[in-house]
């Protein structure tokens, strides 16, 4: 078999979502729409940011103006006069210098707005996604790289704040510098505005002809920016694997790959923008050359000339108007980003939940006894391949199931039907007679508890972990829960104790204390319904014998669902429901199937034969 037929263990390729995003339209009014009103519930701020910005704008074609009031005014009289415009020409001074102080002191101000008003924003819009993402079921994170969740709270949340901190509001300024230069020059001279005016678009068209170019480079560049986070995530989360399989320099050759192809794209950018500016740049100087000829010949030769300090305010103010076309031509590269990462924070948000709590969904009565049962379930992943079929059965409170069958039969689908994780589509589970689509997810998750297989233990120290179970548990609770296991011995044995960090790889805890912590946290959490996918993860006899007699503690005296791993828990289980294919195919207890000769004594021979002499008992 060829190498080709594996892909690389550890690379996050192209994928279709990507690059169905990057053939969008880069800049939309929608968006700016909708970035605008995420400042709603700073209006105040934005408002007077607003103002700000209109008076930023006005300032320095008013301060162009002053000037040449200063030079056709007091300073032309004086070269006329005896030099008694002295004062006039002082107190014009002045005026100038009060005005530029102002036109500075605005600036400050409406920069420090613009800042704060942005982290406010973003910090709201983190938190939205934040607060979504926790509402989306199992079914969004299966299908969703971990990398990209992250991009998406992270760097494109981000590029919003950049938009809204920087783009949005000096483009506004510029924007208005140029209207208020325009109207200054309206005043003075219209034919020369004209000449700068018709100048203009032949600026805009160059910023187009490049803008497709530069919108694609920045797209590519988000995108591989987030094929590389997407790649640490999951690096990181087999690291194990990587090293276990000796494949760390295979896979830092992948990942070198794909960081050079994120600094191509990045000079891919480089190089497109490299080319606008000095392009707009030239054309700003044609334009001022072409208003210099133009200006002369309006001031000697036309017949009513025009006086040469308003020609010289109108150089300043040629200047006021070009200069916007250039830095709106740089903060359009930060526009492009801002849109490409505002689009996909929006579309997150936009992406509903599968399913959520149903209206008037309903609490369950206190005094749950935990009676469990299902009916004719039936499920699929993908639409035409079901995974569960007419799966029924019921579980009396306080009684154990054990699910058995060979993998991918459908055991740890039947658990996520029951606390929910997935719909069925078709059937029903109830509680108490309840049918649990009507209940609340609080509700649920009060009487439900699961314990995966793959024990996840969150930043923080052991005591932390185990009172997460229940909000408002004490360190007491934690220890009360370790004794109800018979495993308070485990305080003594870890380093700090209660205290000892925990992690989410477990770093200082090892796999069996892992579990009894975890074991501790269900106990905390005191549900009517527990569903344990037992771990398989080989610990030493003697840490199996204490799992095993905390795991008959935690079970005692709930209705729990259990996929079974150890003969010792099949063999104690109430019910044993045999899985094959998605169906339940045999049922009874461990002496019962025995009996029937049928895949659960098969399974069972198997299962003794590769497990300690010992366990032939019946
Ligand atoms: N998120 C998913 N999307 C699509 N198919 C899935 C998903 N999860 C599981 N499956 C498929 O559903 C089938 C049943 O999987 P399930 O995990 O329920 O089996 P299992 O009996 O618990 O296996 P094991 O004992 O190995 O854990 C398998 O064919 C599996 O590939």
């Amino acid at each position: 078999m060829s190498n080709a037929a594996f892909p690389p263990m550890v690379r996050v390729v192209r994928d279709p979502e990507a690059d169905a995003e990057a053939k969008q339209r880069p800049l939309s009014m929608a968006l700016v729409r909708r970035l605008w009103a995420l400042m709603k519930p700073h209006t105040r701020k934005r408002n007077l940011l607003t103002v700000l910005v209109v008076l930023r704008s006005m300032q320095l074609p008013a301060l162009a103006w002053a000037i040449g009031a200063v030079i056709n005014g007091p300073i032309t009289r004086g070269t006329q006069a005896d030099g008694g415009q002295f004062f006039a020409i002082v107190m014009g001074a002045v005026g100038v210098l009060i005005l530029a102080a102002i036109t500075q002191v605005t600036f400050i101000y409406r920069q420090r707005l613009a800042l704060e008003l942005g982290e406010s924003v973003v910090h709201d819009l983190r938190g939205q996604v934040y607060e979504h993402l926790q509402q989306m079921p199992m079914q969004y994170y299966a299908k969703t790289k971990t990398g990209r969740i992250i991009s998406r709270i992270t760097s494109d949340c981000d590029s919003v704040r950049v938009g809204v901190q920087d783009v949005l509001f000096v483009s506004m300024v510029q924007a208005g510098q140029m209207v208020g230069a325009a109207l200054v020059m309206a005043w003075y001279d219209l034919p020369l505005l004209a000449v700068v005016v018709a100048m203009s678009p032949v600026m805009w068209l160059i910023g187009r002809v490049m803008r497709s170019r530069l919108s694609k480079a920045y797209r590519e560049v988000q995108e591989s920016f987030s094929r590389v986070t997407a790649t640490i995530a999951e690096s990181v989360a087999v690291i194990r694997v990587t090293q276990a399989l000796a494949r760390e320099d295979v896979n830092a050759d992948l990942f070198r790959e794909l960081t050079s192809d994120h600094a191509q794209y990045n000079m891919n950018t480089v190089r497109a923008g490299g080319q606008l500016m000095p392009l707009l740049e030239l054309t700003g100087q044609v334009s001022m050359g072409l208003v210099l000829v133009v200006g002369a010949y309006r001031a000697i030769v036309v017949a009513d000339p025009m006086p040469v300090g308003d020609l010289i305010q109108f150089w300043f103010l040629v200047g006021l108007f070009f200069s916007p076309i250039q830095v709106l031509g740089n903060q359009y590269n930060q526009a492009l980003a801002a849109m490409a990462g505002a689009e996909r924070v929006f579309r997150l948000l936009d992406t509903p939940p599968a399913w959520t709590d149903v209206d008037n969904a309903c609490e369950l009565p206190p005094g749950v006894r935990g009676d469990l049962s299902v009916e004719n379930v039936t499920f699929a992943y993908e639409p035409g391949r079901p995974v569960l079929r007419d799966i029924s059965f019921s579980a009396p409170a306080g009684s154990m199931i054990a699910l058995v069958g060979e993998t991918g039969s459908g055991k740890s689908t039947l658990t996520n039907m029951i606390a929910r994780y997935y719909l069925p589509d078709s059937g029903i589970v109830k509680i108490d007679g309840y049918d649990i689509r009507q209940l609340t997810s609080k509700s649920l998750a009060h009487v439900v508890s699961v314990v995966p297989q793959q024990n996840y233990l969150f930043t923080g120290t052991v005591g932390e972990n185990i009172i997460a179970g229940r909000d408002g548990a004490t360190a007491d609770d934690a220890i009360a829960a370790l004794r109800s296991l018979d495993c308070e011995w485990l305080i003594d044995d870890l380093p700090e104790g209660l205290n000892t960090q925990a992690g989410s790889r477990g770093g200082r805890v090892s796999l069996g204390q892992r579990q009894l912590i975890c074991f501790a946290r269900a106990v905390v959490a005191n549900p009517r319904i527990l569903i344990l996918d037992e771990a398989t993860s080989a610990v030493d006899t003697m840490t199996e014998v204490r799992i095993q007699h905390a795991l008959e503690r935690l079970l005692e005296s709930r209705t729990s669902i259990v996929v079974a791993h150890r003969l010792s828990t099949i063999k104690s289980a109430d019910q044993i429901l045999v899985f094959d294919h998605g169906q339940i195919i045999e049922r009874g207890s461990h002496d019962e199937l025995l009996d029937q000769s049928g895949t659960y004594a098969t399974l069972y021979e198997r299962f003794v034969s590769q497990s300690i002499p010992q366990s032939r008992s019946r």
